[in-house]
């Protein structure tokens, strides 16, 4: 396991309750890697990302994430492995009775954040990084679509995470707005964390190509290129 390496999955067996989903899962993602992670639906892209924040524990195999072992974690250090990772959906969760401020405080103050003054460079500097600092008295209705997932982006970078693991994060969103959060994603994995996106949507991956992983029968499997990967079989 080389130092840039952020998570490790080896011969791992992914299930459902009882179901096996994914088996002899392999993969390793560096920091700063950004990493599509495609398939059809059912095909178990969630399962995967459920396994890299603990949510699903991992029973067959090896996993380790951001320094902690899937399968002994327990259960109280869950919450210090899902601070390691921001976590971006498509539904985006903001809190709609609070301004953008408030819904960034929230988070801090539930992950042990008492400074005020350091409460508040630390919400100034997220909502700088995705483009929205004057916009933090805002009720998430009375933003944009793009806007509100930027201020998801910003929550989710609020603990200076290793990972970002991002859910169909341009879903809702329409097609220049899903360019721009495609850009900021691509960025902050630039800035040294590991982005993994789970998405149906094949258009950026040609538009901004990046390692891809694909969920089919059972089984991972890399695709280097998106010339390489056959985009209608995925629409079935
Ligand atoms: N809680 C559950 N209990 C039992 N089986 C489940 C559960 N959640 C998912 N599954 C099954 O596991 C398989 C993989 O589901 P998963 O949600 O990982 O797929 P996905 O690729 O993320 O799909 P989508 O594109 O719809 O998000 C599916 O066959 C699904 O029916």
């Amino acid at each position: 396991m080389s130092l840039d390496t952020i998570i490790e999955i080896k011969s791992a067996n992914i299930f459902q309750n009882e179901n096996l989903v994914l088996s002899g899962v392999n993969l390793a993602v560096d920091k700063g890697e950004f990493i599509y992670l495609i398939g059809k639906v059912g095909s178990g892209k969630s399962s995967l990302v459920k396994t890299i924040n603990a949510e699903l524990p991992l029973k067959e195999g090896t996993g380790v994430v951001a320094g902690f072992d899937l399968v002994k974690i327990k259960r109280k250090q869950i919450p210090l492995l899902r601070r390691k990772m921001g976590i971006v959906f498509q539904d985006f969760q903001l809190l709609s009775d609070r301004s953008v401020y408030d819904n960034l405080l929230f988070v801090l103050k539930a992950t042990g954040w008492k400074n005020k003054a350091e409460i508040k460079q630390r919400i100034s500097d997220v909502l700088e990084k995705v483009g929205l600092q004057y916009k933090d008295y805002k009720l998430p209705h009375q933003l944009s679509g793009g806007e509100q997932q930027r201020v998801v982006i910003a929550r989710a970078l609020l603990n200076n995470p290793e990972i970002i693991l991002a859910d169909e994060p341009t879903g809702n969103l329409d097609p220049e707005t899903s360019d721009d959060i495609m850009k900021l994603l691509v960025e902050i994995s630039k800035s040294g964390r590991a982005v993994i996106m789970a998405t149906h949507n094949y258009g950026l991956l040609k538009k901004f190509p990046a390692r891809t992983i694909k969920c089919e029968k059972g089984q991972l499997c890399e695709s280097v290129a998106a010339a390489e990967i056959d985009f209608e079989s995925l629409m079935e």
